[in-house]
């Protein structure tokens, strides 16, 4: 599914807070959205996820103004991870995940959707929270079970085909440790590879380095700069929308660069590009083990 953004603007109240934004995301590609905070990251996903509609210009989904398009049908093709679920109501973690089936049968769930669910949580590496209380949860293990949700909205059992799936996630990682970071990044890049289209917001720069395809950088509502991960994640942009320094790193066995702040430099192992502000690594520095 293409997704263009065409020229959106929002206000709310006399605060504009995204000024006309144009992009495409497109099937096959992570779509990273960065930017310092209150920039407009979740307010552009609800708009891309049609929650809300932009006070000027509009999301096509396809060719079709996403605000057009029928709820019941939009819930079978688009998910949504939201920064917070706040939930008072006892249900357990496969009933929150059973809820990303509701747009898909009508009174009781089927046994595809149980087999769906149950998938899902394993992939998400909640099957052992089968038959707890969500509100018992941590907070990691509750954004993964949120993850197994939204995986399981868009999920089609066996067939599995991304075609014509768009997924929005707002801050996946936020409460994950590094590991179930990179376990939920990783199922979003695959999911990209089989044809889905994919929108994270993010914080984690390296993460965006790791997983972007393409990056669109906010800054006060405005684009900083839009294009692939190499092109976008260069010092002088990051400095622009973050108003802090970075350096980026290259390692010969990486095909990501490395971003960190840039008063913490390791003199010792590096070899040192000043005029690009770009550091190569000595690989003979380093001890593997
Ligand atoms: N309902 C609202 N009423 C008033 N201001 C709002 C409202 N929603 C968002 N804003 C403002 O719009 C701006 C963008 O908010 P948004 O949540 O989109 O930022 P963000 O980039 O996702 O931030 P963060 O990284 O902190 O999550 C912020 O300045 C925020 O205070």
């Amino acid at each position: 599914m293409i997704v263009t953004a065409k020229n959106i603007c929002c206000s709310i109240g006399k605060q504009s807070v995204l000024h006309n934004l144009s992009f495409e995301c497109k099937p096959g590609e992570v779509t990273v959205v960065l930017g310092a905070n209150g920039a407009g990251k979740s307010t552009l996903l609800r708009i891309l996820s049609g929650e809300q509609a932009p006070s000027e210009g509009a999301v096509l989904l396809n060719d079709k103004n996403i605000q057009t398009i029928p709820l019941a049908q939009l819930a079978c093709c688009r998910a949504v991870l939201s920064q917070q679920y706040l939930l008072n109501l006892p249900f357990s973690c496969e009933e929150i995940v059973m809820m990303g089936r509701y747009p898909h049968f009508n009174n009781h769930p089927t046994r595809n959707d149980h087999d769906i669910v149950q998938q899902c949580m394993q992939e998400m590496q909640v099957a052992s929270f089968t038959g707890r209380l969500y509100q018992t949860l941590s907070g990691g293990e509750q954004q993964r079970v949120q993850m197994a949700r939204v995986l399981a909205q868009l999920c089609d059992g066996n067939a599995n085909g991304g075609t014509g799936k768009l997924l929005l996630l707002d801050e996946p990682t936020a409460s994950l440790d590094c590991l179930h970071q990179q376990t939920c990044l990783q199922k979003a890049k695959e999911l990209a590879q089989l044809g889905y289209t994919v929108v994270v917001i993010l914080h984690d720069l390296n993460l965006a380095a790791q997983f972007a395809d393409k990056v669109i950088l906010l800054k006060s509502g405005q684009l900083v700069k839009q294009g692939s991960m190499e092109e976008v994640l260069q010092p002088g942009y990051i400095a622009e929308a973050y108003e802090m320094e970075v350096e980026t790193w290259h390692h010969p066995d990486y095909p990501f660069p490395v971003l960190v702040p840039a008063s913490h430099k390791m003199m010792s192992v590096l070899k040192t590009n000043n005029k690009n502000n770009i550091h190569e690594y000595d690989s003979r520095s380093f001890v593997k083990g």
